[in-house]
């Protein structure tokens, strides 16, 4: 599909569809075909778009540079080609509009848990159809085939299109969530600075490509590594979506620091609440105790040995992706899968009552003093609409300011690094020698 003929009514390449949809909340498409009745697909209405009217009216995304090969278009994988009449469904259950989630990396470890619980309904919900967008390539594409093989075998009711592709700018068409993982991992002998231009490459390209063609209220999860700065980057080469819809992902941070809570505490771990990573997914990240409760009461309450939470439980939180790569010999993909999910769950729910999650967010106006113009973990609350506000009354102790400092430096270190890929002019890259991932000791 070039761009030219972008139309809100075009879909997968078995079915180019025109039709009035002004009337309707949605239209079932009528074709049936010889597989079983679950599969569907279901045009959203577009409020105040017509697909009547002329190409040249469309509103069309701003102008850009894309690349124009041909066999790198998105193509609607096996039975998500086919499509089915609604209306009976509609008769017992009723379904939300279709969303649309882009996902990099589809064919790796951690997309291999992710796409199954997007699939299951229990990100989005039961009511909630959903079509995926997987971005490969051409390194990966028969395991992309293979992934979408399994999605065919899974047969969810709420998976209504499944496509897979190479072009960043075919995959994110109209993409409404956009979680980033696909990223090189860093091998043996490579320096960091080595690992934030190559990864830094792939995320500057993903953003143009996000800012040319994605939803403007696109949500972005940025996990590849090194994650914060990767999103930094994106965010800067996609100037027509606000900086606040992207994100880096800490909720593994977060989660692992409640798991150590809750064992050294001797209670399970839904008794801990109020926990937030503040600053870079990596080693220098400060998982924050004086400020987490459990069971409602404040940690330092309950958990008395002060040197434990000041030394040990924080650097078990900063090395525990190390510990674990020890142990399966590569990095957390089922905690990852499950921790994004809980990310993206966190910002389509409202956040209970007090508590908060941590995600990495840019800085923007911050009240902690945190350098505007990064993206830094951070304490946020949503009302469960997809956007989220900053928890602004936190405590910061000068144990806690003094390490928010350091993984402040470090993030401020990284973002000289890739000046050459925000439109920031040369890159100097001076980065502080403990600068590591979670993942390497
Ligand atoms: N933020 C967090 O909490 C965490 C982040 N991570 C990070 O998530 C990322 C993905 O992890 P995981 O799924 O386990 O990794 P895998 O190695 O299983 O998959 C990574 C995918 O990245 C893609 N990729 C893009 N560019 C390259 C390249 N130059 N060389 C090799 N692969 C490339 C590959 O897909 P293709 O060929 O299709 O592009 C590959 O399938 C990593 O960066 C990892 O460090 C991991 C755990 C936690
Ligand atoms: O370092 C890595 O690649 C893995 C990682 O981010 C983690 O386990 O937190």
């Amino acid at each position: 599909m070039a761009l030219a003929e972008f139309s809100p009514c075009s879909y997968s390449r078995s079915q180019t569809l025109t039709s009035n949809l002004s009337s309707a909340r949605s239209i079932a498409i009528d074709v049936h075909l010889f597989h079983r009745p679950r599969f569907s697909l279901r045009l959203r209405r577009q409020p105040n778009i017509s697909c009547s009217v002329a190409p040249s009216q469309i509103q069309s995304p701003p102008p850009t540079v894309r690349p124009a090969d041909a066999a790198n278009k998105r193509e609607c994988y096996g039975v998500f080609c086919t499509t089915y009449d609604l209306r009976e469904d509609d008769k017992t259950k009723s379904w939300k509009s279709l969303i649309s989630i882009a996902v990099s990396g589809a064919a790796g470890m951690i997309s291999n848990h992710l796409l199954f619980k997007l699939a299951s309904g229990e990100v989005f919900g039961p009511d909630q159809p959903i079509s995926l967008r997987l971005l490969g390539s051409e390194r990966s594409y028969q395991a992309l085939e293979g992934v979408a093989m399994e999605l065919e075998d899974s047969l969810y009711p709420l998976l209504r299109e499944v496509s897979i592709g190479v072009n960043p700018y075919d995959i994110f068409e109209d993409a409404e969530w956009a979680l980033l993982i696909g990223a090189k991992p860093r091998g043996p002998g490579m320096e960091r600075a080595g690992l934030l231009d190559i990864n830094g490459q792939i995320f500057a390209e993903q953003g143009k490509a996000l800012n040319a063609v994605a939803s403007r209220t696109v949500k972005v999860i940025v996990v590849g590594n090194p994650c914060n700065t990767n999103a930094l980057i994106c965010l800067k080469n996609a100037p027509n979506i606000p900086a606040k819809n992207f994100h880096a992902l800490t909720r593994l941070d977060e989660n692992r620091a409640k798991c150590q809570l809750a064992l050294k505490a001797g209670v399970f771990y839904d008794k801990v609440s109020n926990v937030t990573i503040w600053g870079n997914h990596s080693t220098t990240q400060v998982p924050d105790f004086l400020n987490a409760k459990i069971n409602g009461i404040p940690v330092k309450e309950v958990i008395t040995d002060t040197k434990w939470l000041e030394q040990e439980f924080t650097e078990r939180v900063q090395k525990r992706g190390g510990v674990l790569i020890q142990k399966w010999g590569r990095s957390s993909a089922a905690s990852t899968s499950v921790s994004i999910v809980d990310g993206i769950r966190s910002l389509v729910t409202p956040t209970p009552e007090g508590d908060w999650f941590s995600s990495g967010v840019y800085t923007n106006g911050n009240p902690y003093g945190i350098a505007e113009d990064i993206v830094f973990s951070m304490p946020c609350r949503s009302k469960g609409d997809g956007d989220y506000e900053l928890v602004k009354n936190v405590e910061i102790d000068d144990f806690l300011r003094e390490r928010i400092k350091k993984t402040e430096a470090e993030l401020l270190a990284e973002k000289r690094c890739v000046a050459h890929l925000t439109g920031e002019g040369n890159a100097f890259c001076d980065l502080p020698e403990d600068t590591m991932l979670p993942g390497e000791l």
